[in-house]
């Protein structure tokens, strides 16, 4: 996978452990997201995926964890020909404190997969199935959920 820097003074994009599937992408710009507030965030950094695969971006379950920040869209889908900016788009989920991001910070991850590229063929009749047309917990095993 090619990887191209636009801000060169941000360090190369790796994965923090061999094997590991997130490549940790870095804010290239400071800001403080308020309780509940959003932002599209720069990571410095295009991409040359090849033909036939995927890269989503995912949060960082730490920085989740400890303070609740998050990706709207996740995980973002980055197609195999665009070739601009990668960019996030951060959410403070906690309900009360802000988030600082200094730039520099790693603030989300890159995960390439394969991805099925079918042809869309448009049919009068789809084949029959034991699930047919059941969803939205027809299963069952669903939480109840309760009031306040
Ligand atoms: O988290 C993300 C998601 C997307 N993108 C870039 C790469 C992707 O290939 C492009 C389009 O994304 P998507 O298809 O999800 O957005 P859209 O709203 O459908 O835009 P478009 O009409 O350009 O496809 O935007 C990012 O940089 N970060
Ligand atoms: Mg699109």
């Amino acid at each position: 996978m090619r990887i191209r820097r636009l801000d060169p003074d941000l360090p190369l994009p790796v994965r923090a452990h061999p094997g590991d599937a997130g490549i940790d992408l870095y804010a290239a710009t400071d800001l403080v997201l308020a309780p509940g507030r959003r932002q599209l965030v720069g990571t410095g950094i295009a991409i040359g995926l090849p033909y036939g695969t995927v890269g989503l971006i995912h949060p960082r379950s730490g920085l989740a964890a400890r303070a609740g920040l998050s990706i709207v869209n996740a995980p973002g889908t980055i197609d195999a020909g665009y070739r601009g900016e990668i960019k996030v788009c951060l959410i403070n989920l906690d309900p009360e404190a802000p988030i600082t991001i200094t730039r520099g910070d790693r603030i989300a991850q890159l995960i390439v997969q394969r991805v099925e590229l079918p042809d869309v063929v448009e049919v009068d009749e789809l084949d029959d199935t034991e699930r047919g047309a059941g969803g939205y917990g027809s299963s069952g095993g669903h939480a109840i959920l309760t009031e306040g």
